[in-house]
């Protein structure tokens, strides 16, 4: 079973003098998505996102951002304090904080292999071992009639800022990446090529079929089961890899797994 620290109770409300991030989790699982999926790791769950994905699976990070203040150093020992060697850096949005760069530094010096999930809309310089990116379609804006929160106020900003080329293309030149794109329905692999297409154009590595990977969208076991077999016969068709959501399966939507 995945084991989580409270970071409520390891942390503080509001941020110390030295390097600190806001905290939702922190906790130990399988990395249930993309490549590495199956992998025993360290998940650091900071709050705080720049966009407002109608599904997201992390209500409070995002739409509701809730977290405790815990040093780098005080992240670091609770790392430690698990058995696993791989660390996945996740959100919110993680490279919205400069401190997420110290941490990643700490982490790289000590030998741990670091997965940073984005959305891709900010690019930052540090030792990431796999940038897994998750650009997000159109299928997430937060519409009016999709809008958990609200009548669709966030819609415009969502929109606006979901994509950025610049960042998506200097992530896949920079680092080894996978991207990861949620499917909801058959229109969104339209969507895929045509950003494909264009990265393509843009970016000065090539990018491989094998690191394109379609999800299903679905926070619930019972939601992937309404999505998951047009995702992977969408990546059959297509020629992209599938990813299931492992933790999904196992643990449902059990916060800390
Ligand atoms: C909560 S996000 C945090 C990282 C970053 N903000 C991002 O979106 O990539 C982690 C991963 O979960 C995916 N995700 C969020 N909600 C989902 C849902 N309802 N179904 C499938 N994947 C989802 C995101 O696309 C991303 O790959
Ligand atoms: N087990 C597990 N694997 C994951 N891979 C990416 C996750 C995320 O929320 O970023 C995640 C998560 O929340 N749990
Ligand atoms: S970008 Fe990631 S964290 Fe932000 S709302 Fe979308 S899925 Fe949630
Ligand atoms: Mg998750």
């Amino acid at each position: 079973m995945p084991v989580a620290s409270d970071a409520a109770e390891l942390g503080r409300e509001s941020p110390p003098d030295e390097p600190a991030l806001p905290i939702n989790e922190l906790f130990v699982s399988l990395q249930g998505e993309g490549k590495l999926a199956g992998v025993p790791s360290v998940f650091v769950r900071t709050s705080g996102c720049n966009l407002r994905c109608w599904f997201c699976d992390s209500y409070h990070t995002s739409w509701e951002p809730t977290g405790s203040w815990l040093t780098v150093e005080e992240i670091i020992e609770e790392v430690e304090g698990f058995d696993a060697d791989h660390v996945v850096l996740t959100g919110g949005e993680p490279m919205i904080h400069d401190e997420a760069m110290s941490l990643l530094g700490e982490l790289g010096e000590r030998g741990y292999h670091t997965t940073v999930e984005t959305n891709g809309t900010i690019y930052r310089d540090a030792p990431i071992d796999l940038a897994s990116v998750s650009p997000k379609l159109a299928s997430s804006t937060p519409t009016a009639d999709l809008d958990p929160d609200g009548d669709g106020e966030w819609a415009d900003r969502h929109e606006e800022r979901r994509i950025d080329l610049g960042a998506l293309a200097t992530l896949v030149e920079e680092y080894d990446h996978q991207l990861k794109f949620v499917v909801t329905d058959r229109a969104d692999v339209t969507e895929i090529e045509s950003l494909l297409d264009r990265l393509r154009d843009r970016a000065a590595t090539a990018i491989s079929d094998t690191d394109v990977l379609l999800m299903p969208e679905g926070t619930t076991r019972e939601e992937l089961a309404e999505t998951r077999t047009l995702t992977a016969e969408l990546a059959q068709e297509y020629g992209y890899r599938y990813t299931p959501r492992l933790h999904v399966d196992l643990w449902n939507d059990e916060p800390g797994t």
